[in-house]
């Protein structure tokens, strides 16, 4: 368990951190989700000691981590993969950190296991690809055998098969009831992994609850529907009031309405439908809702996308006037404690 209290961090006049409260519990993966710059590291890094909080605190298990007597064995941690002695093989680098922190030998061979790295432990793990220097991070972050692991950014620059190992371990280690805590900026991969999810906006906290929860309280549903006369279809929904978008694939997307008011409507009216299917917003398409104001580095509209993340995107689909979703988020803005304790 990992509970922060009121966690606070200052660089000079700039709160990276501002005031954050949770609790990341047991049996459960959390994402740690936010855009570039919104506080992620800093906040991890005061878990672990490395960095101090300005106010506020963070403990592990009860207490703050620097006063854990045996630190591996509370904690598993991947921060940065790459910081690891390449001319050592995977087996001698992770020799060295069981003897230096009093751990059995024989957890080497079994977090090699583990991880499938057995074949390549003799290895130098200089000459390892960036999904085996991953795998190593994480046997590393095992070692312990720790009932808290922490993972910052585990799947970036992977390829499918790195990114599903790397989510299916995670989900195993939760399994075991291990506290998991991952920090993320690509949504579409979160929305697959978590089961709950802390989100910070400039250091502060945004939201804390599931992932269904965060979908269904920052999108609208909406509904896809095709027909052979969408003008026809148009006017009519938009006489009751609906919000039509036609999308360039020939569907039109229809807010303000449920798919039986729109067959309905559509039937009454002896217009022929050939799809009804209601459409439940993504995390990532929920999150450009709710952080559209909150990226601190944001590439204008058309500038280089980075995947299913955070920063440099546009948003998912254009702003709606009045009732549309960009209003909804605006005003959820101002209470950033709306999805707080859900
Ligand atoms: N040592 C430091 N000195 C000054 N400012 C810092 C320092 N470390 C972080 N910051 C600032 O604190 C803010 C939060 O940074 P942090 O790295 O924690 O964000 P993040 O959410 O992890 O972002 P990213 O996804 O880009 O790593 C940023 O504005 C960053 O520039």
């Amino acid at each position: 368990m990992i509970e922060a209290r009121g966690l606070t961090k200052r660089y000079g006049d700039k709160k990276a951190v501002d005031d954050l409260t949770f609790t990341v519990r047991p049996g459960l993966v959390t994402g740690f989700l936010g855009p570039n710059g919104a506080g992620k590291s800093t906040t991890m890094r005061m878990i672990l000691g490395l960095d101090a909080p300005t106010s506020g605190s963070v403990t592990v298990n009860g207490r703050p981590y620097t006063k854990a007597v045996a630190p591996m064995r509370e904690v598993g941690a991947l921060i940065d993969a790459k910081a690891i002695h390449g001319g050592r093989s995977a087996y001698h680098h992770l020799l060295a950190l069981a003897q230096t922190n009093n751990l059995p030998r024989r957890r080497v061979g079994e977090v090699l296991e583990l991880t499938g790295l057995t074949q390549v432990a003799r290895k130098r793990s200089g000459g390892f690809s960036l999904g085996m220097g991953q795998r190593l991070g994480i046997a590393a972050a095992l070692l312990g055998d720790p009932q808290v692991l922490m993972f910052d950014e585990p799947v970036n620059g992977l390829d499918p098969d790195g990114i599903r190992w790397i989510r299916e371990f995670m989900r195993t280690l939760a399994g075991e009831g291990r506290t998991v805590f991952v920090s993320s900026h690509l949504m579409s991969e979160m929305e697959h992994t978590a089961d709950h999810l802390i989100v910070i906006g400039r250091g502060r906290l945004q939201a804390d609850c599931s992932v269904k929860e965060f979908i269904e309280r920052n999108s609208e549903l909406s509904v896809t529907v095709r027909t052979p006369d969408p003008g026809s279809l148009m006017r009519l929904l938009a006489a009751s009031g609906a919000r039509i978008e036609a999308r360039g694939d020939g569907a039109l997307t229809v807010r303000g309405l449920t798919p039986p008011q729109v067959g309905d409507l559509a039937f009454d009216a002896g217009i022929r439908v050939h799809e009804l299917a209601p459409h439940q917003a993504s995390l990532e398409e929920a999150f450009m809702e709710m952080t559209r104001d909150q990226v601190e580095y944001r590439a204008s509209a058309g500038g280089p996308a980075s995947g299913s993340g955070f920063g440099g995107q546009p948003p998912a689909e254009p702003p709606l006037p009045s009732r549309g979703r960009r209003g909804r988020g605006r005003d959820r803005q101002d209470d950033p404690h709306h999805l707080i304790g859900a």
